[in-house]
């Protein structure tokens, strides 16, 4: 990569962080290429990349050795695995060290594209339910696809501003903002982030995040967890903020075991003789992005707010399935457990029957743009599933399966023809290395490609 030309008032700050020594390493680390590196989806697969190195903080993240075209590999578009900057794959390490209840209920309060979401969704798993909010409509709407390539249909996607959760202080075991920020640890990835960073875009950022932050303290239940991060060195956004919602929020401090080797720097603040810690990952330091995380308890002691449960649940576009429409549904699926079923206009969704009531009680507050599975529609007595439902894990067994080649999954994914030999006619689960992309409709003669138009792939 080419000489990197800094803001002056950027590099100044820097050497009074680092000192001139220190300040050289990082300006070469930034004259680098970042290294590429993808999560994998367990919930998904068990596939081990070949001569990869690990993520040395999370165990399903990995370095590539060069980039590839992901456009090109079926595998990414079947939600096997998420291309995630090294250093944000750290919230693992923290949800492992702090011991995050699995079976909590989690926001992830600014969460477009959608990066830490997933890995959130990937921890809780079955057991457990994530919010994952985005206030900017297009942002939403991005989120929304990763999140239904994820999968793992644990997750509600929201489209709200952060003041809109005022209903729900004490709700959260875990709340994490990933703040807008002025971006200073993407500036070797993101050059528009370094043409836009002034000292005073850094003020605007740091008030904005006072402004989240201000909300975001009080969503979280007693003894539960709030965690911030920005990707961003400056102290005016992390250290101050640390300040800043020890004084508007009574939180205590938690510390996150390391490994020294990593190469992660631990900031401590001291407020009225606590020490409040902060994580700094310098790019010169690791193979990462810079990046800086904390995290905060609640007091056991504080609000706890349950979800008030209501006998008849009124929405005005989400309905719930009675008991008799759902068993029938399941059976014509072949859904084995029975869980929660709503309509939306005229296609049924799946929702965990254990966050039911949460999922209800949120849907009074909340700007809904997905939840669950979409599982499809029922025409004329026949099901006609949705995409949502043919790459989420939730098991089709009740359909016929055709592994695809390379060719003919890059074909099904440029949404062109797919001749299916020797199969019968009605609805095929396409996969590639088994791993379902989409649904095709075989008629005998021909099929019908059902993949998704918006998500076509254009590259040849
Ligand atoms: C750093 S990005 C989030 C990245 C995401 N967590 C991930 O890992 O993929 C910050 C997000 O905050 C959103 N945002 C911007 N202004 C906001 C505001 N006032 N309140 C909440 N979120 C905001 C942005 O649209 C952006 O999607």
């Amino acid at each position: 990569m080419s000489e990197i030309n800094l803001p002056l008032a950027f590099e100044t700050q820097m050497k009074s962080y680092l000192g001139e020594n220190e300040f050289r390493e990082f300006v070469e680390a930034l004259e680098k290429e970042p290294r590429v590196s993808i999560r994998l989806n367990r919930h998904k697969t068990n596939f081990q990349p070949e001569n990869c190195k690990h993520v040395p903080w999370n165990e399903d993240g990995y370095f590539l050795e060069e980039r590839p075209s992901f456009t090109l590999d079926p595998l990414f578009h079947a939600g096997c695995y998420y291309v995630q900057e090294a250093s944000s794959m750290f919230i693992q390490q923290i949800l492992k060290s702090i011991e995050a209840p699995q079976d909590g209920i989690y926001l992830d309060l600014a969460a477009a594209p959608g990066g830490k979401s997933t890995l959130l969704s990937s921890y809780l798993g079955n057991n457990g339910f994530l919010v994952a909010n985005e206030v900017i409509k297009s942002r939403a709407g991005i989120l929304k696809e990763n999140i239904i390539k994820w999968g793992i249909g644990n997750t509600l996607v929201t489209q709200n501003d952060p003041e809109h959760f005022g209903d729900l202080a004490g709700f959260f075991d875990l709340v994490l903002v990933d703040a807008p920020c002025s971006g200073e640890g993407m500036f070797r990835k993101d050059p528009d982030a370094m043409s836009e960073w002034s000292p005073d875009h850094v003020a605007l950022c740091a008030a904005r995040q006072e402004r989240i932050m201000d909300q975001a303290g009080s969503f979280v239940k007693g003894g539960g967890y709030l965690i911030y991060s920005t990707c961003t060195f400056n102290q005016k956004e992390n250290e101050e903020m640390i300040r800043f919602i020890v004084s508007e929020y009574e939180y205590e401090p938690v510390k996150i075991t390391l490994d020294g080797t990593w190469g992660i720097v631990e900031s401590q603040v001291d407020i009225d003789g606590i020490s409040f810690f902060g994580y700094r990952f310098f790019p010169h330091r690791l193979e990462g992005e810079g990046f800086f995380i904390t995290v905060f308890k609640r007091p056991e002691n504080a609000l706890v707010h349950e979800p008030k449960r209501t006998k008849d649940f009124k929405h005005p576009y989400i309905k719930p399935v009675g008991k008799q429409e759902a068993e029938k549904l399941m059976v014509q699926i072949g859904l084995p457990e029975y869980s929660g079923f709503y309509s939306l206009q005229d296609s049924y969704f799946w929702v965990n029957k254990d966050f039911q009531q949460h999922f209800e009680y949120l849907c009074r507050f909340l700007n809904i743009r997905y939840f669950g599975v979409e599982l499809g529609k029922i025409n004329k007595q026949q099901f006609i599933p949705n995409h949502e439902f043919a790459v989420s894990i939730l098991p089709k067994s009740g359909f016929l399966t055709y592994d695809l080649d390379l060719k003919e999954a890059l074909d099904y994914l440029r949404k062109e023809d797919i001749p299916l030999k020797d199969l019968p006619e009605g609805w095929v689960l396409v996969t590639f290395k088994n791993m379902p992309l989409g649904w095709l409709k075989n008629l005998g003669n021909r099929t019908n490609n059902y993949y998704p138009k918006d998500w076509r792939i254009r590259m040849k």
